[in-house]
């Protein structure tokens, strides 16, 4: 891929945690993303889990809290790990941590100003897919994604807006219904407008209600999210999936909170179950 130029190597695990600069034609700027390549990779081609970050998060903060990569090694997984958003000084910002850089929501905006560089949809489930299964020793084809709040919300949305793209979703604490709450209401205005009914393509529930292809769905929730009442309503993606009868494993997990402290607690169960998926 032109302009694909690595910026760091470190091994970690027996394996090979890099970071690269492209140029982007789906966000229109330079983006940045991190891979972890595990030690199989170096003998064949393995399989691949694309990690979504959350609001305020770049492609650090998954690859240094997470403590992913261990379990990544033992399973014979590469971790493709995207920034939350294009950046750069052309791109338009908001001084909300909300809104803007760092703040995607993995959707395509049509609203100026956001609607020349916010297509982060297209970006990670077309550009970097491309990107990653020409350049990398991943299995082409052989996918899974997860992430975090925001980014958990991008998992499943785009795993059910682009069936067969991805065999399995997980997410830890995703936003479920980003119509019915503060900081969905404020990001879909902002990048798709004032027309609620285009927003529903953008949301996990409704996309369940109407009637998307469902998939292997795992969702870990802390009891003890800061963001669970206001933000992120799980019982509105359960109660959708029940009206289909869509299996969705909901496990509620005592006492967690919204941190990376929650994520590490589980990522091994998130990785194991994934994988799962991901043979040939
Ligand atoms: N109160 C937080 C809200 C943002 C937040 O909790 N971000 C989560 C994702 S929604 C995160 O992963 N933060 C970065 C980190 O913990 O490393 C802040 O202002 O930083």
């Amino acid at each position: 891929m032109l302009n694909l130029e690595r910026v760091e190597r470190i091994r970690e695990h027996g394996g090979w945690l890099e970071r690269y600069t492209h140029a982007s034609v789906s966000c229109r700027c330079t983006m940045t993303f991190s891979i972890y390549l595990p030690p199989q990779a170096e003998h064949g081609p393995v399989p691949a889990v694309y990690w979504l970050s959350g609001l305020t998060c770049s492609d650090d903060n998954f690859r240094v809290k997470a403590g992913a990569q261990r379990y990544a090694a033992e399973l014979g997984l590469a971790l493709v790990i995207p920034d939350t958003s294009p950046r750069g000084a052309e791109v338009p910002d908001d001084p909300g941590y909300d809104l803007g850089q760092a703040a995607g929501f993995y959707v395509e905006a049509t609203q100026a100003p956001w609607s020349t560089h916010y297509h982060m949809h297209d970006y990670v489930s077309r550009e970097l897919i491309e990107l990653i299964e020409a350049n990398f020793p991943v299995v082409a084809g052989v996918r899974a994604i997860s992430g975090h709040s925001m980014g958990g919300h991008g998992a499943l949305v785009l795993a059910l807006r682009n069936p067969g793209l991805y065999r399995a979703a997980s997410a830890f604490a995703p936003i479920c219904h980003p119509l019915a709450c503060p900081w969905g209401v404020k990001a879909f205005s902002a990048y798709l407008g004032e027309d609620r009914s285009s927003w529903r393509a953008w949301d996990a529930t409704c996309l369940i209600e109407d009637g998307a292809t469902p998939l292997p769905l795992l969702i870990d929730q802390g009891s003890g999210d800061e963001f669970l009442a206001e933000q992120l309503h799980p019982e509105a993606l359960q109660a959708a999936c029940a009206a289909r009868s869509i299996p969705l494993e909901l496990r509620m997990q005592p006492d967690y909170d919204h941190s990376y402290h929650f994520i590490g607690s589980f990522i091994g169960e998130h990785l194991d179950w994934l994988a799962g998926y991901l043979q040939r």
